[in-house]
């Protein structure tokens, strides 16, 4: 089977454990994972076992309402009590993508609704609850396919950083789906995917679910990607985010800013690919982002059989960065494109 014919996220026939792809082991070996416990599913968001802001949302929603249906209560008060544990466990595995906040909110926001009613009707909405975040996750991640495609032409050399594609959404992507749409209409890009170090998303994911796909894919080190801007090479570039200010700054993989710059310095296009549940009104802008800090080890030791720094070394290992709403040529969202000044695009949708 292609990779692409998984579900990044999902629950089992008797929803009873989330079932993810272990993305830590890819591409080299496909593992299914059957995930039960609350650490289990807390640790695989931690050690991006699945990975990318809208997944995270959807494994989060699933992860909850597994917490919920092992409530053994007909307390409301009390199963309302031991749902919000579980709710911030799971919020506290990762800090940066809002789509876990975002998701474990509306979850919370069934379980308040919920109140005066029974602890078993409270689940099966539960379920319902996460079945709907994950659809429009898909419906969303199309309608943003649809919205980029309309920015780019046959033949254009499209870069792409991280992975924001299917491995990080329930399917299409957020930057990959015009890609992904382009290509089913002939459009015959020419894919460059940064492979994103530390931990290489781009080169391990990207360019393994964009080449299954039949994408023309080059896969290339961050530091080259300038050089390729300067020979002309690149038309547009399409990135996901994990969160965007009211003003427009958006955080996305470190790396992403850099990115940005060189692309204003070339005139070329920036995009950014982010579904509305990504924008968070209450970051006024990019400094009131939590920036995840992760282990020194991902980038001293991660992909080499030998250490490749010494031993006590200090690490700088931020795993976003913040690109100012001034270096972005506009916002796709599934509610339409928005482009400077942000902040009154981003009000008018959420008024
Ligand atoms: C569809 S946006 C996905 C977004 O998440 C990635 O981060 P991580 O791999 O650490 O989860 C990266 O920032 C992508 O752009």
């Amino acid at each position: 089977m292609n990779i692409l014919d998984y579900d990044t996220v999902a629950l089992d026939d008797s929803d009873s454990a989330l079932v993810i792809i272990d993305q830590t082991k890819l591409p080299n070996q496909l593992e299914i994972l059957h995930l039960h416990t609350q650490k289990e599913i807390w640790d695989a968001i931690y050690l991006l076992q699945v990975r990318g802001a809208p997944a995270i949302g959807v494994a989060a929603g699933y992860g909850v309402y597994l917490a919920a249906k092992g409530i053994d209560t007909e307390d409301y008060a009390f199963f309302e009590q031991e749902f919000v544990k579980a709710s911030d466990y799971l919020n506290s595995s990762r800090p940066t993508a809002v789509n876990l906040s975002w998701a474990l909110k509306r979850m919370k926001d069934v379980v308040i609704a919920g109140r005066g009613g029974s602890v078993a009707d409270a689940k099966q909405k539960l379920l319902a609850e996460a079945k709907a975040i994950q659809q429009e996750d898909i419906d969303t991640c199309r309608r943003i396919g649809e919205l980029g495609l309309s920015l780019v032409k046959p033949g254009d050399g499209i870069l792409t950083h991280c992975n924001a594609g299917q491995l990080a959404t329930s399917r299409y992507g957020t930057a990959t789906a015009p890609m992904y749409l382009g290509h089913k209409q002939g459009y015959h890009f020419k894919i460059y995917c940064d492979e994103t170090r530390p931990l290489l998303q781009g080169a391990r994911l990207t360019s393994y679910e964009l080449s299954s796909a039949g994408l023309d894919v080059t896969v290339l080190c961050d530091g080259m990607a300038a050089s390729l801007m300067k020979q002309g090479k690149i038309q547009a570039v399409f990135t996901g985010c994990d969160r965007v200010a009211a003003n427009g700054d958006a955080a996305n993989k470190i790396g992403t800013m850099p990115l940005a710059i060189a692309a204003k310095y070339f005139g070329i296009p920036f995009y950014i690919c982010a579904p509305s549940s990504t924008i968070d009104m209450s970051s006024k802008t990019g400094r009131d982002i939590k920036i995840e800090q992760r282990p020194a080890e991902e980038v001293t030791e991660m992909w080499y059989k030998e250490r490749m720094a010494p031993k006590d070394v200090k690490v700088f290992n931020p795993a976003f960065d913040v690109t100012d709403a001034e270096l972005i040529t506009a916002i796709i969202t599934e509610k339409g494109i928005l482009r400077a000044p942000y902040t009154e695009f981003i009000k008018a949708i959420f008024k």
